[in-house]
């Protein structure tokens, strides 16, 4: 159940590498404690980059599910607005279309101490585990509703 077994792709914006470099590692130590069995990379330059990364995973038939991974820090400008807005409806997108898991685990905030507070023992929260967490969680209903038996009456193709 969850991930036993199962293939995984993160695709990761590398803005800010550190950043990025810790996201992985939560998500990546998430999905083999729950017994992955690949966990694959695939880096692109930023958040607004995420959801086609995560489109070519989810479409290729290699992954049961997906982590997006990066982090949006608030400049002087709207362009934060429209990177992680596009970069949120993206990745909502491709998941809904393609019925494969895509957890959203892109920081984004004002400073990069709110950034540092949710990678690995930050603090706040790991927010790569985190994402990974939410992509098992969702395979596991996944896996659930095909598993049941219709109820009496329905037919089912
Ligand atoms: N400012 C941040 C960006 N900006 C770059 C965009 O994501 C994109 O790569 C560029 O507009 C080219 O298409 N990306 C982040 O991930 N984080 C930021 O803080
Ligand atoms: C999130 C961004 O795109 C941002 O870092 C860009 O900075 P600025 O708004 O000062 O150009």
């Amino acid at each position: 159940m969850g991930a036993e077994n199962r293939r995984f792709a993160l695709v990761v914006g590398r803005f800010y590498a550190d950043l990025a470099e810790q996201l992985v590692a939560g998500a990546r130590a998430e999905l083999e404690e729950h017994g992955a069995s690949v966990v694959d990379v695939y880096d692109v330059p930023g958040a607004f980059e995420l959801p086609l990364a995560a489109k070519y995973a989810a479409e290729s038939g290699r992954y049961d599910g997906i982590v997006a991974l990066g982090a949006v820090i608030r400049g002087e400008t709207d362009h934060y607005d429209y990177v992680c807005g596009e970069c949120a409806r993206g990745v909502q997108q491709v998941q809904l279309a393609t019925g494969i898991p895509v957890g959203f685990g892109v920081l984004t905030v004002d400073t990069m101490e709110q950034a540092l507070a949710r990678v690995g023992s930050g603090g706040k929260r790991d927010s790569g585990r985190h994402a990974a967490e939410a992509v098992v969680a969702s395979l596991e209903v996944k896996e659930k509703v095909r598993g049941q038996r219709a109820p009496t009456g329905f037919v089912t193709s």
